[in-house]
């Protein structure tokens, strides 16, 4: 008879979790006492194949010493921590960085632009939508079907830049509310470098052996000793508070497109830094179209039965 997963441990140099272990460690660790300190480096416009231009903001924060993104559409959002003016720099060096205001053009000398396309510091009369992205090298890069967040990912930009973010087509929690204006053409997708919420590459690509063992997504983490997720969003919150979307700003709040309850519970700060104003679920596209287009597979029908029944998303 084949030795079952657990009586594997003994050969294996990796140091794995018996099933007891298994049981009492699925809450995952994420509150924080204080946001991190983040500092936008550059930021810089990239045309992308929707015909839209979205402005790029690169992030390093005292917490990690990952490179997190911001991406924003619109030009209504705008880093605090990239506008300021940094010690000795010249007007080259800003627009080097991104800090300069218009547009660029051969020849500029300028940060400042005087033209009637300047964009400042963050504008907003609505609440944004958000998304906070965890970074996935299989699902985004290399077509894997174990997940749907490649296809998470192209959804929230096409939301952001169709500004279909109201009413039934985008799946918005509160449909009568008309109460503020929106901001269709603003927002934001964090992307966190939390490969394999936030246990890395190496180790997730292990957690899909675990997987094809017999576990599910949930138990072969915690298999592996790793917590069922491993990050928390606390730079997140600090991108957003830069952006000039934390509640000193912008009081309206955000709307964060998420099914993940502990990102609803955890984005807004430890002081409530930004006001989640609303959720805007996250709907696999293959639910949504009948199975006519979007992901489908025993594996991914296995990672949201996992997500829906043992993590507590809103699916
Ligand atoms: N450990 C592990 N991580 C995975 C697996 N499949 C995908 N991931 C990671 O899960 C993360 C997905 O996170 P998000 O896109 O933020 O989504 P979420 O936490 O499910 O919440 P939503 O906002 O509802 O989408 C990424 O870091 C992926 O790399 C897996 O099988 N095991």
């Amino acid at each position: 008879m084949a030795p079952s997963l657990i009586e594997t441990t003994t050969y294996s140099p990796v140091k794995l979790a018996t099933k007891s272990a298994i049981d009492i460690q699925t809450k995952p660790t994420t509150c924080l006492d204080r946001l991190p300190h983040v500092q936008c480096h550059v930021r810089a416009r990239v045309p992308t194949t929707t015909g839209s231009d979205v402005w790029m903001y690169l992030y390093e924060n005292d917490a990690d010493d990952k490179e997190h993104l911001a991406i924003v559409f619109g030009n209504s959002i705008w880093s605090r921590s990239l506008n300021r003016v940094w010690d000795g720099e010249n007007e080259l060096q800003r627009m080097v960085r991104g800090a300069y205001t218009g547009d660029l053009h051969p020849g500029r000398t300028s940060s400042w632009a005087d033209d009637s396309q300047q964009h400042g510091p963050t504008t907003l009369t609505g609440a944004p939508l958000v998304r906070v992205h965890s970074e996935c090298f299989t699902g985004e890069t290399a077509w894997s079907t174990r997940c749907d967040c490649g296809e998470q990912f192209d959804e929230a930009g096409r939301l952001m830049v169709a500004g279909l973010t109201s009413g039934a087509s985008s799946g918005r929690s509160t449909p009568d509310d008309s109460s503020e204006p929106s901001e269709p053409s603003s927002g934001v997708i964090v992307y966190l470098r939390q490969e394999g919420r936030g246990i890395g590459l190496k180790e997730k690509l292990k957690t899909f052996n675990v997987q094809d063992l017999g576990r599910d997504t949930l138990e072969a983490n915690l298999f592996l000793n790793h917590p069922a997720d491993a990050r928390n969003f606390g730079v997140a919150t600090a991108i957003l508070v830069d952006l000039g979307l934390g509640v000193d700003s912008n009081p309206a709040g955000i709307r964060l497109l998420t099914n993940n309850p502990n990102k609803l519970g955890t984005v807004g700060g430890p002081r409530g830094e930004v006001k989640i104003k609303e959720r805007v679920p996250m709907i696999p596209l293959a639910w949504k179209t009948d199975g006519e287009v979007g992901i489908q597979s025993p594996e991914l029908e296995g990672y949201l039965k996992t997500k829906t029944e043992r993590m507590g998303h809103m699916l």
